[in-house]
């Protein structure tokens, strides 16, 4: 089954997230109720959001925990008449515009210039809204005007944002001002149950994010080596093993420049994960990659593994003329001419044959990749014993 694209999941999951949160806050069950009445309970996730956030340099995360912080502590220091009306209009209205500030924002860690430009954003939206807000009610009358209105505007962003980029942190904000929207338009204040589901997406993100961090390829997007250790320590007895390393890449990166070689490893890793065969891929270290097939022979997998060689040595990589920036040709529409350049691959292959463990797996491959340089690259090489085969 095919699953939707990452667009069409980040939508449905922000639909279901909101939808879920208001069924639980308007009919909650017996145990949300029971949840409901446990003092502290949203400071406490907020606080542990924020704390481990904080730890894994998780900037935006770490202001919306604030965030929730703050509007959880309002109600422990301001009398109860003003509260009705910040709770009612002027705090989901910051809680909003503070979402389409991070959502449009990237993630810079948690510096401390960081931190105070942000800190700084923060008081500046609640200044603006004040003044904003104190103009509406006297001019017109009444608050709600400038309710709507930062509901009309902040909403499309925060959708406009995640169509843009569907990831899950910004679900994550887009879901959090959503509901505040909403929560804002009903007039009334935020349960803690509710909070407390905010502060749980956070952690969710948290953790989400710190295993990205550990077993994905920051560059390339696809599993790393610690994610090839662990995966090596649960293999079968029969497995089979194929290193694979760019030709002359070193050459590409002196022609075209670093970030043009950065793009070319992102294109092979796209590439290389599309392996058919039950075949998992991962990053090894600089320009190698490693397949790893469970249950597999070193005849089974060849095919598969040709057919990846095949697609990349035919893909037209289009670069720059030159890494120089200035005197680069333009072509007619004053853009920066393009070339298409052809990349190739050298792919080598090791299977178990009597129980051998995985680095002596993983060394054979490295030696059969060694072979298939020496042979002139672009081929594929399996151990001697095993029919030596290689195409070009
Ligand atoms: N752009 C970019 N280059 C990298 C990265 N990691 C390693 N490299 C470069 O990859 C090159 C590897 O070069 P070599 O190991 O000499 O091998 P090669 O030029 O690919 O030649 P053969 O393997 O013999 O075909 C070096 O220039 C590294 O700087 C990276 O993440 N991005």
């Amino acid at each position: 089954m095919q699953l939707p694209s990452k667009r069409y999941q980040a939508i449905i999951s922000l639909i279901l997230m909101v939808m879920i949160t208001l069924y639980i806050a308007v009919f909650p069950s017996s145990l949300i109720k029971q949840l409901a009445t446990l003092p502290w309970l949203d400071m406490t996730l907020a606080i542990l959001a924020l704390a481990l956030s904080f730890h894994y340099k998780q900037g935006r995360a770490c202001f919306c925990a604030f965030l929730l912080l703050v509007y959880q502590a309002f109600p422990l220091t301001l009398p109860d008449f003003v509260l009705t009306n910040i709770y009612a209009n002027l705090l989901p209205q910051v809680m909003v515009l503070s979402m389409v500030y991070l959502i449009s924002d990237s993630e810079r860690g948690v510096s401390m210039s960081v931190m105070k430009e942000r800190m700084a954003t923060f008081i500046a939206i609640i200044f603006l809204l004040t003044i904003v807000n104190m103009l509406v009610t006297k001019y017109i009358g009444t608050m709600s005007f400038t309710l709507y209105l930062v509901m009309a505007l902040s909403t499309p962003a925060l959708a406009y944002q995640l169509w843009r980029s569907p990831t899950y942190e910004n679900t994550v904000f887009c879901y959090i001002g959503f509901t505040m929207a909403l929560i804002g338009l009903i007039g009334a204040p935020a349960s803690n149950v509710i909070l407390s589901l905010f502060a749980i997406s956070l952690l969710v993100l948290v953790f989400n994010e710190a295993h990205k961090m550990a077993y994905f390829d920051q560059l390339t997007g696809i599993e790393s080596r610690r994610s090839l250790d662990v995966s090596s320590r649960g293999l079968s007895k029969q497995f089979a093993v194929v290193m694979c390393d760019v030709d002359h890449f070193k050459r590409f990166n002196d022609k075209y420049g670093h970030d043009t070689g950065d793009e070319v490893l992102k294109l092979v890793a796209k590439k290389v994960q599309q392996v058919a065969g039950g075949g998992n891929a991962y990053r090894y270290g600089g320009e190698e990659f490693c397949l790893l097939f469970d249950g597999k022979t070193s005849e089974e997998i060849y095919k598969h593994v040709e057919v990846i060689r095949q697609d990349i040595a035919n893909y037209p990589f289009a670069v720059r003329s030159s890494k120089r920036k200035t005197g680069t040709p333009l072509d007619r529409t004053g853009n920066v001419k393009t070339n298409s350049v052809q990349i190739t691959m050298s792919f080598g292959i090791a299977q178990t044959t009597c129980g051998e463990n995985f680095e002596r797996v993983i060394n054979q491959a490295d030696e059969q990749l060694y072979r298939a340089k020496d042979a002139g690259r672009n081929c594929i090489m399996l151990p001697v014993a095993e029919s030596p085969k290689y195409s070009r």
